[in-house]
């Protein structure tokens, strides 16, 4: 089961206007739903490069500007109710930029038609519970309980504790039997919604928003609520807990204006945001390494290891100011619809002596799966049986047309080993099934091999069923095995030796400065760019920038990489997204643009950036080390060599605090004319050489302005120059008398 994607976009502000809508719905052919007008399923953006190319993005669900809260609610939470009461735990998280609408899809307005998913959701709870209490005649009991907590900055506080008793460092977390729980937390019991509501907005109260530029009421963490339900009919327990989860939006701070308090924040955000965003891609990659523990945010919400049912919620605004922003959510969420979680029901718990039962876990402490990338599990699944599909409508309502957490596209999917511990549908085991009785019911392990049809009261095992279980065991093994291997090839590339000892060295220092979440930052971006990500430790420098404000090697570093991506041309190349012509008669149909967005871990990208940035102070590559950028030590001083005088003159000229020297002014404006044959008489710079600077230079143009390069850094940072072409452009100058 992959977690199920609904994209939501917003309507438009008061401040915003229809011309700038560039985002909009649209369906394929086959996602009919049967209807005349198929159900929207596809996202549809321009190409900030080129007006007349869209990007297409396909996710479970789409819905435009006009969707209510009641159609969010009716379609894609509602039919999650009837999992959680047969045991299933369900997951429901909003994400997107800050201002998309997040905690109005999760929380909603007060008026009954603004209310969002999570009121709707405890309403439908109690109005289930009602029934089933009456149904049972006062056989089963049912019990609501709810915690609520925030991670802000962070760290984790109880939302059922004023601020002002908190304590600094929050709530510690702790992993326990696989699963992540936040220790000292309120669980409150509330029995009806009214209950429910005052204790919610209690607790509202308490979460950390502030006006932004962006958003008067910006959640500045990212909260979660769990809602515990417990079942019980004679000594049998069921325990499952709907989580709801409003994450903090992401937030680029050339646009929020934000001070210091926000920015700090900020930063959190966008680094928990960022670590999400890795894990989605570590697992969609199929690394063995998955980031969880580098926040406290995805260690809790432990994208898909969390058994049941997950639903994303993808909040994106129609207009241009968000237009990266919007490109950067879909691409996230195009990966996410990739993560499959396991739907393993939680196990009831019986009062009983037996001792077997205590070997039967609870739900709760049943070890988290390792997450399976959709398309490694496809092959093994080609012969999984229906049943795997959803339980059968009862004969006497209409079918539904909404099929929850089945991927109609897609082949049926999943881990032979994980769906076989499945239950087959929650209408085969009735609360007050006697077969229950622990006594009779073989252990989950056994159980998973028998053949579905198999109820453990039937349990007749012929010679040929044997021999079909021992056949099923063996490919089951076998599929694991080939999985492992698959993992282990597909594991993160070595870095080489010396970048390796590097990053050692750096990690070494950060983690003696654990106070300083720049220093991680730049840890992290450092790491990005020895992998080739250069994406990604763009991002991580931009986050590292508030805490080292003007440091001039960070920001030739941020315009080195921005310059490298430029040249790459990234925003052409998101993965996943199509790219679509505007119609005309001779461009047409949809083509697949490069299929990921981080390029591949490369060593050209890593030692262009160390030749270009070798220790201005010290001298040569070897001894450059990001950390030397920052004032955690002075800086070695080597001997000043011949050689490493030239390159120091060079990286004396790329200051670009100073003004250039007439020779460095003179070669960038040849490089600036765009003249192919002026360009190419530069000392050791071919006509080849010569065309592919005109094409970085014209990639940089943005819609009103030309792009042009500033000094040497930018100069070093385009694709196929680095510092030592950039040495002998200048050497060559010198020779013509600059
Ligand atoms: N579907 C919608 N219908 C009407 N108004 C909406 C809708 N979605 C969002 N809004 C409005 O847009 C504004 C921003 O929404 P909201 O606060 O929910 O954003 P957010 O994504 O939670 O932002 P942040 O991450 O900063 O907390 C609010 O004024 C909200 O009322």
């Amino acid at each position: 089961m992959s977690v199920r994607v609904v994209a939501r976009i917003r309507p438009l502000l008061k401040h915003e206007i229809s011309s700038d809508t560039i985002v909009h719905t649209d369906s394929t052919s086959g996602e009919s739903s049967g209807k005349s007008v198929p159900r929207p399923n596809v996202v549809r953006i321009p190409n900030p490069r080129n007006g007349a190319e869209s990007f297409a993005f396909q996710f479970n669900s789409v819905y435009d500007q006009s969707c209510t809260q009641q159609d969010i609610f009716d379609s894609e939470v509602a039919p999650t109710v009837k999992h959680l009461f047969s045991g299933y735990d369900v997951t429901l998280f909003a994400y997107g930029v800050t201002g998309t609408g997040k905690t109005h899809t999760m929380r909603g307005g007060k008026s009954l038609a603004e209310r969002g998913v999570i009121p709707r959701l405890l309403s439908s709870i109690y109005r289930r519970c009602r029934k089933i209490e009456k149904d049972s005649e006062g056989a089963t009991e049912l019990h609501v309980a709810m915690s609520y907590y925030e991670i802000y900055n962070d760290r984790v506080y109880d939302l059922f504790q004023s601020p002002d008793k908190r304590t600094a460092a929050g709530l510690p977390i702790r992993d326990n039997g696989g699963k992540t729980i936040v220790c000292g937390l309120t669980e409150r019991p509330c029995t009806t919604l009214k209950e429910f509501e005052k204790l919610y907005d209690e607790a509202n109260i308490n979460r950390s928003t502030s006006a932004t530029k962006l958003n008067a009421h910006s959640s500045r963490s990212h909260a979660i609520l769990c809602v515990k339900l417990t079942q019980t009919t004679g000594d049998r327990t069921l325990v499952s807990t709907a989580s709801a989860i409003d994450l903090a939006g992401s937030e680029d701070n050339r646009r929020t204006d934000n001070n210091k308090e926000r920015m700090v924040e900020s930063g959190s955000i966008n680094k928990s945001l960022f670590v999400l965003a890795q894990c989605v891609e570590a697992i969609s990659k199929k690394q063995s390494r998955i980031p969880y523990r580098e926040s406290k945010m995805t260690r809790i919400l432990s994208l898909g290891q969390n058994d049941g049912l997950t639903v994303m919620f993808l909040n994106l605004a129609p207009v241009r100011s968000y237009h990266l922003d919007t490109l950067s959510s879909l691409n996230f969420a195009n990966r996410t619809k990739k993560i499959e979680v396991n739907e393993i029901e939680n196990e009831p718990m019986f009062r009983t002596t037996n001792t077997k039962a205590t070997h039967s876990l609870p739900g709760p402490s049943i070890n988290r799966q390792p997450l399976r990338p959709l398309a490694v599990t496809r092959d093994f699944n080609a012969q999984i049986p229906s049943h795997h599909a959803q339980p059968e409508p009862k004969p006497d309502k209409p079918p539904r047309t909404f099929s929850v957490y089945t991927d109609k596209n897609k082949p049926s999917a999943r881990p032979l080993a994980a769906s076989s511990q499945r239950k087959n549908s929650p209408y085969k085991r009735p609360l007050n099934d006697s077969s229950s009785n622990l006594s009779t019911r073989p252990i989950k392990s056994i159980r998973s091999n028998l053949p579905r049809s198999s109820k453990p009261s039937e349990m007749q095992l012929s010679k040929a069923s044997i021999e079909q279980m021992v056949g099923r065991l063996v490919e089951e093994k076998l599929a694991e095995r080939t999985l492992a291997e698959n993992n282990m090839t597909a594991a993160a590339v070595p870095l080489p030796d010396e970048i390796q000892r590097r990053l050692d060295v750096l990690e070494a220092r950060v983690t003696e400065r654990e106070d300083s979440e720049g220093l991680q930052y730049l840890l992290m971006a450092r790491q990005h760019a020895a992998r080739g990500e250069d994406p990604s430790a763009l991002r991580m420098y931009q986050l590292a920038l508030p805490f080292f404000p003007g440091n001039h090697k960070l920001l030739r570093k941020i315009e080195g990489v921005k310059g490298r991506l430029r040249a790459k041309n990234e925003v052409g190349r998101l993965p996943g997204a199509r790219v679509v012509s505007a119609p005309s008669p001779s461009k047409g149909s949809y083509h697949m643009p490069g299929q990921n967005q981080s390029s591949k871990p490369h060593e050209a990208s890593h030692d262009q950036d160390d030749d270009f940035y070798p220790d201005a102070e010290g001298g040569n590559d070897d001894s450059y080390d990001l950390a030397d950028e920052l004032p955690l030590k002075k800086p070695r001083r080597k001997p000043v060599t011949a050689n490493t005088k030239l390159k120091l003159s060079v990286f004396n000229d790329a200051d670009s605090t100073q003004p250039p020297t007439p020779r460095t002014a003179r070669l960038l404006d040849v490089i600036n004319s765009r003249d192919v044959g002026q360009i190419r008489a530069l000392k050791g710079v071919g006509a080849k050489r010569a065309e592919s600077i005109v094409n970085a230079l014209c990639e940089m143009d943005d819609e009103d302005r030309l792009g042009s390069i500033h000094d040497l850094g930018e100069l070093g940072a385009l694709k196929g120059v680095g510092g030592k072409m950039v040495e002998k452009m200048r050497v060559g100058m010198e020779l013509e008398g600059f």
